[in-house]
């Protein structure tokens, strides 16, 4: 391989940037346990949306519980919008037919439903922690019965570090 034009070896590819797009949405979530972040993408490589998991537009972070256990209505359960259905829901107006999802965490079974009607194509995702859970098999099961394709990322850069600082830039 050539290096004869200087270009810079060690930039990230396609994939690792727009995952990590995912995992800078997921630091925007309030969920003490759980942050999940997704990024939708055209054909084009154009980023079309983002989203990560939070409670929707008028429910307080700071009134609605986070807790995870308890009365279902005592629950974050029952109120938080997921990160796949609210970056499908922030895009402003575009087809996602053929658009991928990069997600941190494997979709549950209602935003697989969402992925498939909108006609998204793909699925990368980073983590599948609740694999053996039935919402996530019955999400497998649906995305493999509409020809969705799925992919766990595997990383060259495990870690990318941004830094936000000016003086850093000059
Ligand atoms: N693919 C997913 C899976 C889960 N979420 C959200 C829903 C909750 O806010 C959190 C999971 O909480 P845990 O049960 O791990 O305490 O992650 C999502 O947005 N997308
Ligand atoms: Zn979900």
């Amino acid at each position: 391989m050539t290096v004869e034009s200087g270009k810079r070896q060690d930039y990230i590819d396609w994939d690792e940037y727009f995952m990590a797009v995912a995992a800078l949405a997921a630091k925007r979530s309030k969920d003490p346990h759980t942050q999940v972040g997704a990024c939708i993408v055209n054909e084009q490589n154009k980023i079309v949306s983002t989203g990560y998991n939070g409670f929707p537009l008028g429910c307080s972070d700071d009134e609605f519980p986070w807790q995870r256990d308890g009365d279902f209505s005592m629950t974050k359960y029952a109120y938080v919008c997921h990160a796949e259905l609210n970056a499908i829901l922030n895009n402003s107006g575009q087809n996602l037919k053929a658009c991928r999802i990069y997600v941190v965490l494997f979709p549950c079974n209602e935003c697989a439903k969402a992925i498939i009607q909108t006609g998204i194509k793909e699925v990368i995702y980073l983590s599948d922690k609740y694999a053996k859970s039935p919402n996530m098999q019955a999400s497998r099961r649906m995305l493999e019965a509409a020809s969705v394709k799925m992919r766990q990322l595997k990383v060259k850069h495990k870690s990318l570090t941004v830094n936000l600082d000016a003086e850093a830039c000059e």
